[in-house]
């Protein structure tokens, strides 16, 4: 595989941006798909657009104003003979606002939507001038917009992919023409290309909702190679392999319930039992433990690591991010301190003497237990006696990343058995398939007690109704979260929109104490806020999406979700599942923007209506019907560049049975089939 630095324009510095993304070769850029499509080429006309359309427009400027308030912006009034509207910037230069001088020609382009004197455009890309009328020149087609980040343009973007298109071509198809044509898809080359490069005329809608047969041929390969390889995973790994078998004399794990204040559920005991059971035979286990949102999975978690301690094993628990595995720190420490048990812990922070304090502990037994994130991995971690590796997947890791860690219990033939959770719901049959046939155990019960979070959907207009009211929940000790959401793929606009709604809401509640967190803030500053907001110091958390999993602060009661309108149904879940955690009676508003369209209506309906994970992600799959193209890709599961579990539920019996025939066909394009998509699933998280 080639690495991107083969391309023309990519240095060092271009490759470190590129890897954020997870772009480390050649065919990984193949494979990052446009989020959606613009048409730069056909020129709109005002009057005959609608709000949330976005399209060139040409005109000219009539005036421009900086306005004051809460933030200083430049509005400059544009006509274009069918109709008027605004450009808004926030950032401008004084020299930007003299370029406006009325009659000036004016060529833009950006979203219109809906503003306090007509139809406005947010930061519109435009050109002036003369050239402004000029129009361009070049092939016409749609325009890809990529999931981006930091310092890496669009044009960048495109321009590398388009060097990776023309190499594409001598890139091999592994699945046969026959196999592909009783599918009706299309070839390799054929679908790469269109997904990349759809004609002017091209109906976007399926290509960005992933329905389009291009875009299927691609997850069908996917899914199929990931199938490929958990099979054979499965397999090498019960053949070859012996676990320990683990008899817990209940020493522990008896003391954690005792001093839990709560029972367990009866669906946490049947797990619980389950996992029991596997981890007593010789044979490695491989579970997947499934529950929904707040079901209780860390408890049973930790019962497992304690059978496993008894047994004079060690056990690690493993999180996708640093916030989430420190989560667990705290949960597992709170448990495990009072039974005399250290937690050890690893991340990517952890440096210097410290970490290898924890690391020569950990080798020579000493440290029972380990929470950390995919710092786990790294080669100089090693175990004295590794029995058990949960996995908290979340479904941010790459299944086949675990490999790497369960070599870290090799001794002889001996592997850990290993748990992996997940909170997304996946039907049962849906599950079986994309795993591969691991065994599933399902937390199908939530604690006793929780009310349902009681949801509504507001518009941004009664914004000061929703900040009373969590001034209101304030007074009476209880706490919130307000999460700041941007469709981008930037974390630096979604960090911004953060600092600006925290800003005007420290304003609008002087007497609270308010934080913020944020992707971009250190690490450090991070965990400060949050040990803040979870001690109660900290009454209204304003927060981007890295709160979405895992966070657990049971007095939180209220939660407000900016743009909830562009956000997948299981996203949303996922955020909602933070309140409701405790005995209050909890809540969400669910805060969209403009009118909403029928299918917006109907989502956000499914989440009012709701609290059943499962039952949500159904409906969505039902909904999710031409025309709602946001939100889609972000449900996805990121170990799948292109495939989403939900979305390509259908294909995967037919996965199943393809599976089934290039083994039997053509056995040798298995192992490089494998290798062109897991080997970037491996790679996940490592970078
Ligand atoms: N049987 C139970 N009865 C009452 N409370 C419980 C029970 N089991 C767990 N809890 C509590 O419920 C909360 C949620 O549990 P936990 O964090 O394990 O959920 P989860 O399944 O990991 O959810 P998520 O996927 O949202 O992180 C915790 O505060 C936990 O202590």
């Amino acid at each position: 595989m080639q690495p991107v630095t083969t391309l023309k324009g990519v240095g060092p510095q271009m490759a470190q941006r590129l890897a954020r993304l997870h772009l480390e070769t050649v065919q990984d850029l193949l494979f990052h798909l446009p989020l959606r499509y613009e048409d730069r080429d056909t020129v709109r006309q005002l009057g005959a657009m609608q709000p949330g359309e976005s399209g060139v427009i040409v005109g000219r400027v009539e005036h421009a104003g900086v306005a004051e308030g809460r933030r200083r912006r430049l509005i400059v009034r544009i006509s274009d003979g069918t109709g008027q509207a605004d450009l808004v910037f926030f950032h401008f230069h004084p020299g930007q606002r003299q370029q406006m001088r009325p009659g000036t020609p004016i060529r833009c382009f950006g979203e219109l939507r809906p503003g306090p004197t007509g139809l406005q455009m947010a930061h519109p890309e435009y050109r002036l001038g003369p050239q402004a009328e000029a129009g361009d020149s070049g092939p016409h087609g749609l325009t890809p917009v990529y999931p981006a980040t930091q310092g890496l343009q669009q044009q960048t973007l495109r321009k590398l992919i388009d060097q990776a298109l023309a190499r594409a071509r001598h890139m091999p198809d592994w699945l046969p023409t026959e196999l592909t044509r009783d599918l009706g898809l299309p070839s390799l080359a054929e679908a790469l290309h269109y997904v990349h490069k759809p004609p002017v005329d091209a109906d976007t809608a399926p290509l960005v909702e992933g329905r389009h047969p291009c875009v299927q041929r691609l997850a069908v390969e996917e899914l199929l190679a990931h199938h490929l390889s958990m099979r054979r995973l499965r397999a090498h790994l019960q053949a070859s392999a012996d676990a320990p078998a683990i008899h817990g004399d209940g020493r522990l794990t008896r003391r954690l319930l005792e001093s839990l204040p709560f029972a367990l559920t009866n669906a946490q005991r049947r797990v619980d039992r389950e996992l029991a059971g596997d981890m007593a035979h010789a044979v490695p286990m491989l579970r997947l433990v499934q529950g929904d949102v707040g079901s209780g999975k860390t408890v049973v978690a930790a019962l497992a690591a304690l059978r496993a301690v008894e047994a004079g094993y060690q056990a690690v628990i493993m999180a996708p991010t640093e916030l989430l595995a420190e989560q667990h720190l705290r949960s597992f420490s709170e448990w495990l301190a009072p039974l005399g048990l250290e937690v050890g812990w690893v991340s990517g922070r952890a440096s210097g003497r410290k970490r290898e304090a924890v690391l020569a502990a950990l080798a020579a037994g000493e440290l029972p237990v380990v929470v950390g994130t995919h710092a786990l991995f790294q080669e100089d971690v090693r175990f004295h006696a590794l029995g058990l590796v949960i996995v908290d997947e979340q479904h941010r890791f790459g299944v086949h990343q675990r490999l790497a860690l369960k070599e870290k219990g090799h001794q002889g033939r001996s592997q850990p058995h290993q748990i992996i959770m997940t909170a997304t719901p996946i039907p049962r049959t849906l599950a079986m398939t994309a795993y591969a046939d691991l065994d599933v155990s399902l937390i199908d019960e939530l604690p006793p007690g929780r009310k349902p979070v009681k949801t509504v959907a507001l518009s941004e207009s009664r914004r000061d109704e929703v900040v009373a009211r969590i001034g209101a929940a304030l007074e009476q000790g209880r706490q919130a979260y307000w999460v700041c959401t941007l469709i981008e793929d930037s974390e630096v606009l979604e960090a911004q929109a953060a600092e600006a709604t925290y800003a005007a809401l420290e304003e609008a509640l002087p007497e609270h104490a308010v934080g913020l967190v944020h992707g971009r803030m250190k690490p450090t500053e991070k965990d400060a806020v949050m040990a803040d907001f979870a001690a109660g110091r900290i009454g209204l958390l304003v927060a981007t999406t890295v709160i979405e999993v895992g966070v657990n602060v049971p007095n939180a009661s209220l939660m407000i979700i900016e743009n909830a309108e562009r956000l997948g149904l299981a996203q949303l879940h996922q955020l909602r599942g933070r309140v409701g955690r405790g005995e209050a009676e909890s809540s969400c508003v669910l805060m969209y923007h403009g009118p909403l369209s029928r299918t917006a209506r109907a989502r956000l309906e499914v989440l009012r209506r709701s609290n059943d994970g499962f039952e949500i992600a159904r409906r969505d799959l039902e909904i999710r019907g031409p025309g709602e193209l946001l939100g889609t890709r972000q449900t996805g599961d990121l170990t799948y560049r292109v495939a989403d579990l939900n979305r390509d539920a259908a294909l995967l019996p037919r996965v199943q049975a393809l599976g089934d025939r290039l083994q039997q066909q053509h056995p040798e394009r298995v192992e490089p089939l494998v290798r062109r998509w897991v080997g970037a699933a491996e790679r996940y998280g490592q970078v």
